[in-house]
């Protein structure tokens, strides 16, 4: 851990995703603000293959590079448990490819249409640093379509506890119990820890 933790004042959360980018603001908003500002940079990041946590951290390397200063980043998967956890990093691929009805069709030959989504967010104060990562999941299950097709997987991802997909719910009440929120929560403990 280097000192420039301590002493930066404003965070770039990169990204190229405007949806994740309004949760983050949302979430941030709605609990305890970080200790620093956290202001946006539309980042091209490549897809990056490998282990969740190794594929946030790289990006995050990557990220602090081209920001040249603190920065945070987060890769998303969503994981099938009756696949051993795939898509996980690459649902990008397949939801571009197959769409909500094809994530659907993957599991018709398996009993369990359980799942979770995954957040890793990474954290670096700056180039050459070792990104933090700060894993979030929230465990439901596979459904067909419901809801608003507004931010990628949303409608077929019924979580644990709820009636609703996450197309369905409430922004306000995803932004609590999402893999989103639980990865930045973490993430936010972890600066606040530093403020002083
Ligand atoms: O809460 C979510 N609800 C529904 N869909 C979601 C969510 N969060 C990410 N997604 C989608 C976006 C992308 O198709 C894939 C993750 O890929 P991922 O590389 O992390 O996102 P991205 O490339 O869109 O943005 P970024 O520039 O931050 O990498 O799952
Ligand atoms: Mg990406």
């Amino acid at each position: 851990m280097t000192s420039a933790t301590n002493g930066a004042k404003e965070i770039m959360f990169a990204t190229g995703n405007t949806n994740k980018l309004r949760e983050v603001v949302a979430i941030l908003e709605a609990g305890r603000p970080l200790p620093f500002a956290v202001k946006a940079a539309n980042l091209d990041l490549p897809e990056l293959q490998g282990e969740p946590k190794e594929i946030a951290k790289e990006k995050c390397r990557l990220a602090a590079e081209q920001v040249g200063g603190a920065v945070m980043v987060e890769d998303t998967s969503l994981c099938f448990n009756a696949m051993g956890g795939l898509p996980g990093p690459y649902i990008k691929w397949f939801l571009q490819k197959l769409g909500h009805d094809g994530l659907n069709r993957m599991l018709a030959g398996f009993e369990d249409k359980t799942g979770y989504a995954q957040c890793i967010f990474a954290y670096s104060p700056g180039p050459g640093a070792e990104p933090q990562v700060f894993i979030g999941r929230t465990e439901g299950r596979i459904v067909p379509a419901r809801g608003p097709a507004a931010f990628g997987w949303d409608p077929i991802f019924q979580p644990d506890g709820f009636e609703e997909t996450y197309a369905e719910l409430d922004k306000a009440v995803k932004n609590t119990i999402s893999h989103r929120y639980r990865a930045l929560d973490k993430l936010r403990d972890y600066l606040l820890n530093f403020k002083e």
